[in-house]
Parts: structure tokens; sequence; C-alpha cells
């Protein structure tokens, strides 16, 4: 089983959506989806007026960045998304982390300070997520969860996915974005191991959004899902089709035995 992440950043492109709708439609097993909602949020918020701040690529998210974020992720995004896929025949089930207490989590602690009602997950009610699956669902889930205090938290969309895909043992977490994979002087990095990871983090070359989603691709490698991919939408459809694209993640003794195979 695939759990797809799907960036916030195209979700209001029809051409878009509708051929990634139609990618979902014809694959052998229905996926798990968590979506981001990202831009849109920080558009939505513009428009009332708030100005949005991110930390190492986490929404600094108080009071009333979080009714936006409710507003821009489990209303408008996950709308955008299930809309084009029940269009193309998928039976999908737009849903938060709340929703049947799929995703719990307790405050992140960041090293940076205090980042508001920001969570990070702590359970996945995976038995529950299986049912949905059973029952010929596909579950979306927008990141939005419930917290151990019974409070709701803003969740990093790609912290959820690999939560998800942990919890489901699932065989491969694709994390769809909108750049071709993980880059480094304008080249796509066809592997990317954990030292390299961090190395990369500490030089300035992964930044922003991309940090979480390194880090929760690490995490998930960590977790036992054997495949991890980030790429843009050609790359998913290529890996999907069982040819490399994007950045694949790999454990640090994998990438020696390559190199080692190699030589
Ligand atoms: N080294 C890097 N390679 C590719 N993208 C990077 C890198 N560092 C930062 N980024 C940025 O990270 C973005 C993806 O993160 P984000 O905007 O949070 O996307 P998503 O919606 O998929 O979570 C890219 O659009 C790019 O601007
Ligand atoms: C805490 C935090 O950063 N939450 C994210 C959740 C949405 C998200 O991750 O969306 P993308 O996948 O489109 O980036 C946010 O508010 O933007």
């Amino acid at each position: 089983m695939l759990v797809l992440k799907i960036s916030g950043h195209q979700l209001d492109d029809g051409a878009f959506l509708n051929r990634l709708a139609r990618t979902v439609a014809a694959m052998p097993t229905p996926p798990v989806i968590v979506h981001g909602g990202g831009r849109g949020t920080t558009d939505l918020a513009a428009r009332l007026g708030i100005e949005s701040r991110f930390v190492e690529g986490l929404r600094v998210t108080d009071d009333a960045v979080r009714d936006v974020a409710v507003m821009g992720m489990v209303g408008t995004a996950s709308m955008q998304l299930v809309q084009a896929l029940v269009c193309a025949g998928v039976p999908a089930l737009g849903l938060s982390g709340v929703d049947a207490g799929l995703v719990r989590v307790r405050k992140l602690e960041h090293h940076a300070g205090d980042l508001g009602w920001v969570g990070i997950p702590t359970e996945v009610a995976a038995d529950r997520l299986q049912a949905l699956l059973g029952a010929g669902f596909v579950p979306c889930l927008a990141p939005i969860s419930l917290g151990e205090d019974g409070h709701i938290y803003n969740v990093n969309a790609d912290h959820v996915a690999q939560a998800v895909a942990s919890a489901l043992h699932a065989d491969a977490l694709v994390f769809l974005t909108n750049v071709r994979g993980v880059m480094q002087d304008d080249r796509v990095l066809t592997h990317l191991t954990p030292s390299v990871a961090e190395r990369l983090i500490a030089e300035g070359v992964i930044v922003g959004g991309m940090i979480p989603k390194v880090r929760a691709a690490l995490a998930a490698l960590q977790a036992g899902v054997r495949a991890v991919l980030m790429s843009d939408l050609d790359g998913v459809e290529a890996f999907l089709r069982g040819e490399t694209a994007g950045t694949l993640v790999q454990a640090d003794e994998e990438q020696q035995s390559t190199e080692g195979a190699a030589q």
C-alpha cells in the first residue's frame, strides 16, 4: 500500500488536479492520501490581513492563524482535491486528523522557540484507516489534528504523511511536491541519505518547506517504509510505472553498498 502526500502548491490548478486524479484512479491499489494546503492558507491569511510567518518550514500558528488554517485546509484544499478525485471516479473521503481521532498529536517543542498551535503526531488510528480502505473509500486527510490535550493543532502535512505511512506499514511513501526532487546546484539528487541530508540542511542547500519534508522522508525510512520518494507529478507517474525519478531516500549503508558494488 502507498501513502501519497499531495502538496498544496497546485490545488487551484484545474488541469493539474484532473491529471493527478486520473493518475490516482489508475493506481492498482487505492492509496491513502494526505494533503497540504500551505499556499492557499497563506493566500487566505493575506486576504484577511494576517501575515504568515514560518520557522524552518513550519507555520507559526496563533489562535487567528489556526482558524485560517482550518478554513484553508479542512475547507478549501480538501474540497478542491476531493472534488477532482470524485469526478475521476475515485471514492475519496475528505477527512482531517480530527475525524474519528485518526491523528493525535502533542505540541511541538521547537528549538527556535514557541510556534503556537503546531503539533507533531504521536499516534495514528491505523485500524480505522484500514477499515475505511476495506470499505472501499480513499481517505484524504487534511493535516489539522487533535491534541492529546483536546485542542486543535495545525500539523505540517509532511509530518502527518510520515506518521500515517509508518503506522500503516506502507510499502511506499510518495511526497508529490512542486519541484522535481531535492536539488543541489540546479541538479536533482537521485538519492539522498541521512548524513547527506543533514549536511545539506546545515549548509543551507535544503531550506524552508524542504526541511520538514526531508526529515519526514528520513523518519519514514527509519520506521521501515521501503520506498520514499520526493518528486513532482511527472516523477510520481514515472515511479508508479516502475521507473526511476525524483529523489529517493536511502539509508547510509545502502548508499555505501551501491557505491561498493559500482567500484
Ligand atoms: N534543496 C532544495 N531542493 C528543492 N526544493 C527546495 C530545496 N530547498 C528548499 N526548497 C523549496 O522547498 C519547496 C517545497 O516545500 P514546500 O513549499 O513546503 O512544499 P510542499 O507543499 O510540497 O510541502 C520547493 O518549492 C522549494 O522552493
Ligand atoms: C505547521 C505547519 O507548517 N502546517 C502547514 C500545514 C499545511 C502544509 O503542510 O501544506 P503543504 O504540504 O502544502 O506545505 C501549514 O500551515 O502550512
